[in-house]
């Protein structure tokens, strides 16, 4: 093991990972705080603010992942709709079997400049999480009960909101609406029967009312549906604490853009559009299981240095303080002090492994797992 390597396997880094994301972060949430006024008087200045403020945020995740794990990140997509990626709206279909896969979608979304403007059907869980899920107020990121009684106005609200948005977005869509485990495949693929469609072996059952109702909202503004494919070299399941342990991934995603126009207006054809896009989204699967790779050319666009600099930027501004009252600490000699910082420090990382137990398959909801309604036909 090199020096380097030893390194990011020490907790202290990780400490001090955790610690700049945590404090950079609750502070970046105060300055979109402080923007709420702004809101009435332009609505879209207050928005490219906070577009700004949620990179700042959201890019030290994927520094992590780029520049401390190393992790390779391959895009299989053709060359002409790679001409268009980033310069103009889109829905984002991508199948929800990793603990790191919103990660990876983040890190497309930085190397085609929208990372500050991305937009996800979040479950309303994620919204209480500190920072990310603050942040995510202020950049309208759409929530959802899973409960469509209740969703239905709620979302399709928040949806129509982001119709005048000033910056190019990609909307991400999980429509499977829970992370893949063999107990949820299972009652899933009872429910695939019970409605007479066939078995998928990869994905669970989409769920359809949601792409539905963001393709109705959305049509006129988003251009196309970038449907998402993701898997991981050496059948891997990567996840955040591997990240921060400085273990390198290789991510390959599959993506093909079709026009909205060809998404049917009709909701049962657009659900039976839907289940058809998940069979041919199974099929890659297949071929990426039989012959490590997805169809089509490979045209990876290259990681950038913004995410490291904006990490280095906020590093000073919060490492700075805390060396200050360390010093100031040790040389108090207080024992009380000395206590109480320890306590601090660790009820500090009590809340950061909180956090990133939110990315953990295991202690997911149970979403799911409810026995399949009789007349589901
Ligand atoms: C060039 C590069 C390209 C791409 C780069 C990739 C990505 C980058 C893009 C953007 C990045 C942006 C942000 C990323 C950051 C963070 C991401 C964070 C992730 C958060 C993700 C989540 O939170 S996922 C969970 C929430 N989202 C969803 O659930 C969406 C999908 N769900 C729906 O659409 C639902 O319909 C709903 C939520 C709107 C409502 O759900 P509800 O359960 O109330 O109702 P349903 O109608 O869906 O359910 C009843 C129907 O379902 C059938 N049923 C019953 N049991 C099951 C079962 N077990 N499995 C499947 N189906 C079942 C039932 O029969 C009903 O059927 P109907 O025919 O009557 O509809
Ligand atoms: C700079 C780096 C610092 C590293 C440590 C930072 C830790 C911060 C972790 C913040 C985590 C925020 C949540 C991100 C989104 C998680 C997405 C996700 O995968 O959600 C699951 C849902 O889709 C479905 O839920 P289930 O029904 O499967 O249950």
């Amino acid at each position: 093991m090199g020096l380097l390597q030893f390194l990011k396997s020490q907790f202290l880094c990780h400490l001090i990972i955790c610690y700049v994301f945590l404090v950079s972060g609750l502070l970046i949430n105060l300055i979109q705080l402080c923007t709420l006024p702004l809101w009435l008087i332009s609505k879209q200045l207050a928005r490219r603010i906070n577009i700004r403020l949620g990179y700042c945020i959201a890019s030290q995740m994927v520094a992590v992942l780029e520049w401390w794990s190393g992790t390779e990140c391959t895009l299989y997509t053709d060359p002409k709709s790679y001409q268009l990626y980033g310069k103009e709206n889109a829905i984002v279909v991508l199948n929800h079997a990793f603990e790191i896969d919103f990660l990876c979608g983040w890190t497309f979304c930085e190397r085609f400049g929208v990372l500050g403007s991305s937009k996800v059907l979040a479950k309303q869980e994620l919204s209480y999480v500190p920072v990310i899920g603050w942040m995510w107020y202020f950049l309208e990121i759409v929530f959802c009960k899973r409960k469509w009684e209740e969703d239905r106005t709620n979302v399709a609200r928040s949806l129509q909101n982001l119709r005048d948005y000033p910056e190019n977005y990609w909307f991400l869509l999980h429509c499977e609406g829970t992370r893949f485990t063999p107990k949820k495949h299972q009652i899933s693929m009872q429910v695939a029967e019970s409605k007479g469609l066939p078995q998928l072996k990869y994905h669970l059952l989409p769920r359809t009312k949601g792409f539905y109702i963001t393709v109705q909202n959305l049509r006129g503004t988003v251009a196309a549906i970038y449907d998402s494919t993701l898997n991981f070299r050496n059948n891997e399941a990567p996840t955040l604490l591997g990240i921060l342990n400085g273990k390198k991934y290789h991510a390959d995603l599959y993506v093909r853009r079709i026009p909205l126009e060809s998404v049917p207006e009709d909701e049962s054809e657009c659900a039976a559009w839907l289940h058809k896009l998940y069979q041919e989204k199974d099929g890659f699967q297949e071929q990426y299981a039989q012959t490590g790779r997805f169809p089509g050319p490979i045209t990876s666009p290259p990681r950038r240095p913004w995410s490291l600099i904006n990490w280095l930027f906020w590093s000073c501004v919060v490492l700075y303080p805390l060396g200050l009252l360390l010093a100031q600490l040790l040389s108090s000699g207080s024992v009380f002090t000395i206590v109480t910082a320890v306590v601090v420090c660790s009820a500090v990382s009590m809340g950061m492994r909180w956090m990133i137990g939110q990315t953990e398959i295991e202690k997911g909801s149970n979403y799911g797992i409810k026995a399949a309604p009789e007349n589901s036909n």
